[in-house]
C-alpha cells in the first residue's frame, strides 16, 4: 500500500536542500538493503538545484556511487552537450564533481539526435532497451529507488503534458514527444507505467505559478488535465513544495 506525504518548506532554496538531504539519506538506506540503487533525475530549476545541493552536501561522501545508477525521467531531444539538455545540466550540477567515483557506465543518458538517432521515437526505443537491460527478469525498467519529477504550471511532469497522447501510452516505458508547450518541442519521456514502477516518486515544485496545479493534482484532477495527478510510487509518493506552491489561497 503506497503512502502520500506532502511536505512544505519556506522557499525554493530550502526545497532543493531538503530534497538533496532526503535523496542522500534515501540512497544510503537503500544501499544498506540492495545493490545497485537506481535514481531517476529530473530537469527543471528545482530538480537541478537539488543536484547542486547534493554536490555541496558532505554526506555525498558516504554514498558508494559505484553502486548507483542514474537515469532521466525525460530529456529534451537536443544534441549531446547542448546546455539545454537535462543531462548536460545534471553533469554540470553534480555528476562531473563525482568524477570516477560514479562510473560512466552507471550514467544512462537518453540518446541524443545523431549517430543513427533521427527522431524522438528512435531515442525513446533505444532508452527503453537500456532500461530493460538493467531490469530484473523480464521487467521493463529497474525498480527505481527514487524517481524525482519537477512539475510545470500546467501540471506536467517529465514530458507528459496535458492533453497529449503520451499520457495514455500503455505497454511501453518511454515515448517520443512532439509539440511540447515547454521548449524544446521534441522530447523523450518515461511513461506513467515506468514512473509508477518506482518505489518512491518525488515531486519537487516551487513558486506561486505552480499552486493551482499542485491543488489540482492533490485533489485528484483528471490526469489529462493535470498529469501530476497520475504520479504514484509503489511505496511512497512524496511532494516537496515551497509555501508559495502549496498556497491554494494565493
Ligand atoms: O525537461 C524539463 O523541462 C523538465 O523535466 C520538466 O518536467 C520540469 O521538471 C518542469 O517543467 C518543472 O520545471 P521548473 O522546476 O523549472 O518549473
Amino acid at each position: 500500500m503506497t503512502e502520500r506525504l506532502v511536505v512544505v518548506h519556506p522557499d525554493a532554496a530550502v526545497v532543493a536542500e531538503a530534497a538533496a538531504a532526503r535523496l542522500l539519506t534515501r540512497v544510503l538506506d537503500a544501499q544498506s538493503q540492495r545493490s545497485p540503487v537506481h535514481v531517476v533525475l529530473t530537469g527543471g530549476s528545482v530538480g537541478i538545484a537539488t543536484l547542486a545541493a547534493v554536490a555541496r552536501n558532505p554526506v555525498r561522501a558516504a554514498v558508494d556511487w559505484s553502486a548507483v545508477h542514474v537515469w532521466w525521467g525525460d530529456e529534451r531531444f537536443l544534441p549531446d552537450g547542448d546546455p539545454e539538455r537535462n543531462e548536460t545540466q545534471a553533469r554540470d550540477a553534480l555528476l562531473r564533481s563525482l568524477g570516477d567515483a560514479l562510473p560512466a557506465g552507471n550514467v544512462h543518458a537518453v540518446p541524443a539526435p545523431g549517430n543513427g538517432v533521427g527522431t524522438p521515437e528512435q531515442a525513446a526505443a533505444l532508452y527503453a532497451g537500456e532500461l530493460a537491460a538493467f531490469a530484473p527478469g523480464g521487467a521493463a525498467t529497474p525498480a527505481f529507488d527514487v524517481l524525482m519529477l519537477g512539475m510545470g504550471p500546467d501540471g506536467h511532469v517529465a514530458s507528459l503534458f496535458p492533453g497529449h497522447d503520451a499520457l495514455a501510452a500503455e505497454g511501453v516505458s518511454t515515448v517520443g514527444v512532439h509539440g511540447s508547450p515547454k521548449p524544446p518541442a521534441e522530447r523523450v519521456s518515461l511513461t506513467f507505467e515506468a514512473i509508477r514502477a518506482a518505489r518512491e516518486v518525488w515531486v519537487v515544485a516551487a513558486g506561486p505559478e505552480k499552486a493551482q496545479a499542485v491543488a489540482s493534482a492533490l485533489s485528484g484532477a483528471p490526469v489529462t488535465q493535470t498529469p501530476a495527478s497520475g504520479v504514484c510510487g509503489l511505496e511512497r509518493t512524496l511532494w516537496l513544495l515551497d509555501a508559495a506552491s502549496a498556497d491554494v489561497t494565493g
